[in-house]
């Protein structure tokens, strides 16, 4: 006799919805990685979620706000202040899921900011009576820059963590000739078992990142399951943050762009993690000078480079005004700049997000004026070669270098 009881209710519940979380320092290539894997046809029914440092939201303008699927959450870090976001969005997403609103939800991805500690990101969804049956944790990739991957190691527990969570991990600019080696051996000391994938050599594919196998503590260093744990205690309504060293729980809900995703320039301590790190952001409403801007940005790398930690920016330039420039760096990498072929927004005024550990504020105030100061074309150049006491006398012509 067919046992009809027993097989309904496995029909009545939904397939659990795969949950990758995508994680690594600020500038190791989260969204690069993401951004590739994301054309590839096999996961077309992905939502993304991602969660940006810092003030002044860019990754929707460069991603473009509109993709399908991308949902961007608040700004501020996932981790701590917006968790309640997260699980409010994931169970959004079920919703229009069961009303329809939505035709499908194979899989999500949740990008982190590069300054979280994943722990408490897993806790939300695993310790969630709702969420937990209806999202199962597919993994934790997480992504690590070959060049500044061990310095980050040094200066950030978030980091530590990143590794030591992971299920696959993914180096990325390899590439580059100052890519170190030895990095693989931190990673293994941190996490003896998660397959390492280079992004550029190995061609990485959805396939090597998703349902590879259910995320488990098996085989990660003792501390995973003693983090994991703490979350556990946190979530249950004891208000200790195991890695809040500053005791203090004044974090800054200074949400730098209003709900429209409107972005205002102003500059907040962000968070639990390390009082030390802070974001701010430098804007102007006229076009810059491009050699001015390389000098500008020349001139940051050798003053503050220990201090920066990232830095993304969208410049209007004298010669393509109406051609954004991209610039981005990741600590001690400023890579290429590269032109849009249009505005993403009717805000043409250049910024700059930077974020900066131990730079002192006086530092901040001078990058930000000099920012908004910078020439608009080169003949301020050529005035100031003029008028200098030491050119030529009776010299007036074009000074080209
Ligand atoms: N040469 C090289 N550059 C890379 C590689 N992966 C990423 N980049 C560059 O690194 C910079 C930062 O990459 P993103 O993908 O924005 O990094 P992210 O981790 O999403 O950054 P945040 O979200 O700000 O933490 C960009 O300029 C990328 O083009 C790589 O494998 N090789």
């Amino acid at each position: 006799m067919p046992q009809q009881t027993e097989a309904r209710p496995a029909r009545q519940r939904p397939k659990p919805i795969p949950l990758t979380v995508l994680t690594g320092f600020l500038g190791a290539g989260k969204t690069t990685l993401l951004n590739r894997l994301l054309r590839d046809p096999t996961l077309a029914g992905t939502a993304v979620i991602v969660n940006e440092f810092g003030e002044i939201g860019l990754d929707h303008l460069l991603v473009g706000e509109s993709e399908d699927g991308v949902i961007e959450l608040s700004s501020g870090c996932l981790c701590c202040t917006i968790r309640g976001e997260l699980v409010t969005t994931l169970e959004n997403l079920l919703r229009a899921l069961d009303n329809h609103r939505i035709e499908r939800l194979d899989r999500v991805v949740i990008e982190t900011t590069g300054l979280a500690d994943p722990a408490p990101v897993l806790q939300s969804v695993l310790l969630h009576p709702y969420l937990s049956m209806r999202y199962r944790l597919d993994g934790v990739v997480t992504v690590v820059d070959a060049v500044n991957g061990a310095h980050t190691l040094d200066i950030s527990d978030e980091a530590n963590r990143q590794i030591a969570v992971a299920d696959r991990i993914v180096l990325t600019k390899t590439d580059l000739d100052e890519a170190d080696p030895a990095i693989r051996d931190r990673i293994f000391a941190l996490n003896p078992g998660a397959k390492v994938l280079e992004a550029g050599r190995d061609d990485v594919q959805p396939a090597d990142l998703f349902d590879t196998q259910p995320f488990t503590t098996e085989g990660k260093i003792a501390d995973v399951v003693g983090w994991l744990a703490a979350e556990a205690q946190d979530h249950a309504g004891h208000h200790h943050h195991h890695h809040d060293h500053h005791g203090d729980h004044g974090h800054h809900h200074d949400h730098g762009h209003d709900h429209h995703g409107h972005a205002h320039p102003q500059a907040h301590d962000v968070n639990r993690h390390d009082a030390r790190i802070r974001s701010f952001t430098a804007t102007r409403a006229t076009p810059i000078s491009r050699h001015a801007l390389d000098d500008f940005l020349d001139r940051l790398a050798r003053e503050h480079g220990p201090s920066l930690l990232r830095l993304k920016g969208l410049v209007q330039t004298a010669d393509a005004p109406d051609r954004p420039l991209v610039i981005q760096a990741a600590q001690t990498i400023f890579h290429p700049p590269a032109r849009l072929p249009a505005w993403p927004s009717d805000d043409h005024r250049s910024r700059l997000v930077l974020i900066v550990r131990d730079l002192p504020e006086a530092a901040e105030r001078a990058i930000v004026g000099a920012f908004s100061d910078l020439p608009q074309t080169d003949t301020a150049d050529a005035t100031t070669i003029a008028d200098n006491p030491l050119a030529i006398s009776g010299f007036s012509g074009v000074f080209r270098p």
